[in-house]
């Protein structure tokens, strides 16, 4: 085994904070500046070690080589008209960003509308949101950089593909409506601040606005609609109706719950300064999403008295809530997942049942069940269809289906859903794998649904490699979903790939996230750690051949079950983690983060945090409690969740496996890239990269057997 020569890092032991009488030290507090040279020198030095621990890999030419293959298939998103035209995204397979396309019917010849790949490069230039006009003569697109949350809105004339004058600075986290009558749109911006905005600082975001920009003029002309200056930390949702009287405005202070306010656009057809608002919903209590409206009456889906969520309808113009009524009930066990309106008179509803996808067509007035369309086990991914269109698309995948693209025409009777596009993969026979769902036991002795794909007919005697990956949190559902990485894994690695769906998700609604946060969030960790039991019980793998995997939220459950449990894995994948949970709300965005984390600011959330943060919970490795071999991912440009956790953690790892007495032969490493972020938007060309060092460092540490 390579001995490790880890960087000599300096730590700062002055730094002491004090939560509510506790003394904390933060050794690394230095490592929070992104800007200084020592941050810049520990980043090359972790660099340093890690890039050439994967190139030794054996096989490293293998997996890139089958990870490109594999990945070189044609992509496609539903098709979706706008204005007399229909759109669509594809990628061929191996482009960087996919591309946009414009055909005049849907056989029409698809002529490229916007290639985000020639506006860089390296491809690290990203669409990020994207709104046309009712007429559809306008294109309001977002571009992003090196993954930052950070968009400049562009603004593009259709029929000649011109791109107006202007651009819009400073917009994260907008929606973008435009108003009925083309002219302009709403979109949520942050003030002009001190120092860069390019994704690489770690300010506070504070103090968003909601604008209105009349196309064609120079943003220094946009007026702010909405503002909340006694909240700075509120982000603003908003929406122009269906019928485009009504603008819908949905403040949220953290990630879950969000009032409603409402303004009459037909009172103000010159918008040219605040807008008169109507308070709907007072209290941060539950969420509510606005789906159509048949004049004053809106639907909206809310858990609000239904954690599996309902639709309701809320008259505008007499919004106390006793007046409101349900339009469709909650489901006793299935979860409302989202409603869109087809066909003037129709909700299509997607709801999720066991973690598995169920599609129906509801009547928009009473709500009744008209059809509900068959699936196979498996997600519905994508969709498109307007109230006033007469057709929709929905964009089916599974584990072990690439994708299938689903057409209904409502013009014709039955409506019967008809195979649009299916794509294959080269290589790929799916009749030689199996996927199944099983329920597992965990610490409690709650039920929890876990998906297990592997190759048909592997062995059960413990022999084979696992790959565990989990996220845990933020309402969120991890569903069914094609991954070429995972086949590889799988084909190659003989490999068992296992998706736990553990509290804090949205899985079984809002019950299934509440039994997943604040001071129930060891909850997460306890599943995570079942699932692994329950493999290795059932002999599907053993300790040693466990690789546990998590990004962003899921980052934090895999470090917080490494320091738990450090016998149960052989390796670890910390993806762009929340590792530092005393401080994690003092950087851009993470004080969102507290409706799922709590806050070290309270002294009873403060307890309870300081017993899984990652960082303050590193144990001296001794034998029998040596650290699975772990590899830490990050990038310059994360905004989201700011490289300085994975930067301050993997410190403290390192200088743990260093101690005297300490004894720690696997590796513990940093990832750490340039030009690139959270995820979102990140160029093909990186993710193949980055997957090959995970499936290299699996293979390394692991001693995994390539099956060619
Ligand atoms: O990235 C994250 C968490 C998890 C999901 C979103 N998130 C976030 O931190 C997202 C914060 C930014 N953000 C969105 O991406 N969508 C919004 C949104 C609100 C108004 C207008 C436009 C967008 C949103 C957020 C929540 C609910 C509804 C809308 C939002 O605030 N984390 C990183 C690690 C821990 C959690």
């Amino acid at each position: 085994k390579m001995v490790f020569k880890y960087p000599e890092v300096r730590r700062d032991e002055t730094v002491v904070d004090d939560y509510h009488g506790t003394k904390i030290v933060d050794p690394y507090r230095w490592l929070e500046d992104p800007d200084s040279n020592e941050t810049k020198e520990f980043i090359e030095a972790e660099n340093k070690i890690t890039r050439p621990y994967l190139d030794a890999c054996p096989v490293k030419c293998d997996v890139n080589q089958r990870l490109t293959e594999l990945w070189n298939y044609p992509k496609y998103s539903c098709p979706f008209r706008r204005g007399n035209k229909y759109f669509f995204f594809k990628n061929t397979g191996l482009q960087n960003q996919n591309v946009l396309y414009v055909q005049d019917s849907l056989e029409g010849e698809p002529r490229v509308f916007l290639d985000p790949n020639t506006l860089s490069e390296d491809g690290t230039v990203a669409l990020s949101g994207s709104r046309f006009t009712e007429d559809g003569n306008t294109f309001a697109y977002g571009l992003s950089a090196s993954g930052s949350d950070w968009i400049t809105i562009h603004l593009k004339d259709v029929a000649t593909g011109e791109d107006y004058p202007e651009v819009l600075e400073k917009v994260k986290f907008a929606s973008m409506s435009w108003t009925k009558d083309n002219k302009g749109l709403f979109y949520s911006r942050y003030p002009e601040q001190t120092g860069k905005t390019d994704g690489s600082e770690t300010e506070v975001n504070r103090d968003q606005k909601l604008c209105y920009h009349r196309l064609n003029t120079p943003q220094s002309e946009d007026v702010i609609t909405v503002e909340f200056p006694e909240e700075p930390l509120w982000r603003i949702g908003a929406e122009v109706t269906d019928c485009g009287r009504y603008l819908i405005v949905s403040p949220v202070k953290d990630c879950r719950d969000n009032l409603l306010f409402f303004a009459d656009l037909s009172k103000t057809p010159e918008i040219n300064g605040k807008l008169n608002l109507t308070q709907i919903v007072h209290k941060f209590e539950a969420d509510y999403e606005y789906i159509t409206n048949e004049g004053s009456m809106a639907i909206f889906r809310t858990n609000k008295n239904a954690p599996n969520y309902r639709l309701i309808k809320i008259d505008l113009h007499n919004p106390a809530e006793e007046n409101w009524q349900t339009l469709l009930p909650e489901h006793p066990t299935d979860v409302l997942d989202w409603a869109s309106a087809v066909d003037n008179d129709k909700l299509v509803i997607h709801y999720v049942r066991d973690v598995k996808s169920v599609l129906q067509l509801h009547d928009m007035r009473s709500g009744d069940l008209l059809q509900t369309f068959d699936l196979d086990v498996g997600s519905v991914v994508g969709f498109s269809g307007k109230k006033e269109q007469t057709e929709i698309f929905y964009h089916f995948m599974s584990f072990l289906t690439p994708g299938v693209i689903y057409h209904v025409d409502f013009k014709k009777k039955p409506y019967k859903p008809t195979v649009f596009r299916e794509v294959k993969v080269k290589g790929f026979d799916p009749s030689q794998y199996e996927a199944k769902q099983i329920f597992y036991s965990s610490k409690d002795g709650t039920k929890v649904p876990m998906f297990i794909v592997s190759k048909k007919g592997l062995a059960r005697d413990g022999s084979n490699p696992a790959l565990i990956y989990g996220y845990g949190g933020f309402n969120i559902n991890i569903q069914p979903s094609f991954s070429v990485t995972r086949l590889v894994f799988m084909q190659h690695f003989n490999g068992v790939v296992a998706i736990p769906n553990i509290r804090g998700g949205g899985e079984y609604g809002e019950r299934w996230h509440n039994a997943g946060r604040l001071l129930k969030k060891q909850n997460v960790f306890d599943d995570f750690q079942a699932a692994a039991e329950y493999l290795i019980k059932e002999q599907y793998t053993k300790p040693s051949l466990v690789t546990i995997q998590g990004g962003s939220n899921g980052g934090l459950l895999v470090a917080a079950c490494i320091n738990q449990r450090p016998d149960l894995y052989g390796a670890a994948i910390v993806q762009v983690g929340v590792l530092d949970m005393l401080r994690f709300q003092k950087f851009t965005i993470g004080h969102a983060w507290v409706s799922d984390y709590g806050s070290s600011d309270n002294k009873t959330q403060f307890e309870y945090l300081l017993k899984y943060s990652p960082l303050h919970n590193i144990h001296k490795p001794m034998n029998g409690t040596e650290y699975p071999a772990t590899l830490i991912l990050t990038a310059d440009h994360d905004d989201r969740v700011v490289p300085l956790h994975s930067l301050k953690f993997i410190a403290a790892l390192q200088h743990a496996a260093t101690a005297r007495g300490a004894h720690q032969r696997r590796p513990l490493l940093a990832r750490i890239d340039n030009k690139a972020g959270h995820g979102g938007g990140k160029p093909t060309a990186k993710i193949i990269d980055e997957h090959t060092d995970i499936l290299c460092f699996m293979s390394q540490a692991l001693d995994l057997k390539f099956y060619k």
